[in-house]
């Protein structure tokens, strides 16, 4: 399948919000990716409803939000009536995530898990065939900008595996420090969506960044 792309408003100016909007529209991004972080889980927080609700008034493409957030579940109706179409939540954050991830289908979104780079793919073994997407963190959550952590295509590597031998469909994204060289390698390795925040906004040309990261 061809690579989709995320790009994360995480790293934009938020005065300009909806010129960042406007970028990933014209764009041939597939996703507008919104990360949602609440202090608690994540040592820091970002955005929640009031933005999320301002962004989904004028964005052209399907809002996929990743939850950096303990308690999750408490989000999954308001998130539905903003107009979300995915939401990730983290395994580390859900004590029940077969529960939480249902809740999600039931509210008529996909339902993506996770994982911290500490974590290990196959604590999804159980749970893999109910998920649409499976979210590797290639850095520690909760800031953009940061460094690759190299780890991530092996780890990817291993949910390929992972996926085809219990004959899943899930989507394999990947979020942190992805540019052109790390995304190739991503690609490489396994993944179908790549989330890119400041690599795509620190860009002279975003747009141009986002179609050349599409045919990677
Ligand atoms: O989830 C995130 C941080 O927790 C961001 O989406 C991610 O870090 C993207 O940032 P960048 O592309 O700037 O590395």
């Amino acid at each position: 399948m061809k690579t989709l792309i995320a790009p994360s408003i995480l790293s934009v100016d938020f005065n300009n919000l909806q010129q960042s909007i406007d970028i990933v529209n014209r764009s041939e991004a597939d996703w507008l990716h919104l990360d949602v972080m609440d202090g608690v889980f994540v040592p820091n927080l970002s955005f929640g409803f009031p933005v999320i609700d301002s962004v989904a008034k004028t964005t052209q493409k399907p809002m996929d939000a990743h939850l950096m957030v303990i308690e999750p579940d408490k989000y999954i109706d308001r998130l539905r009536k903003l107009g979300v179409s995915r939401v990730t939540v983290h395994y580390e954050a859900c004590p029940h995530l077969h529960r939480t991830v249902q809740a999600i289908k039931k509210a008529g979104m996909k339902a993506g898990v996770s994982l911290n780079p500490h974590t290990p793919v196959a604590l999804l073994e159980e749970i893999i065939n109910d998920l649409d997407l499976v979210l590797i963190m290639s850095v520690n959550p909760g800031y953009g900008g940061q460094s690759f952590i190299e780890n991530s295509c092996p780890k990817i590597e291993k949910l390929r595996q992972l996926i085809d031998t219990k004959k899943a469909s899930a989507l394999i994204q990947v979020d942190g420090g992805v540019n052109f060289e790390t995304g190739r390698r991503l690609i490489d390795s396994g993944a179908n969506v790549l989330v890119a925040g400041s690599f795509v906004f620190s860009a002279k040309d975003p747009i141009d960044t986002i179609n050349k990261l599409k045919k990677l």
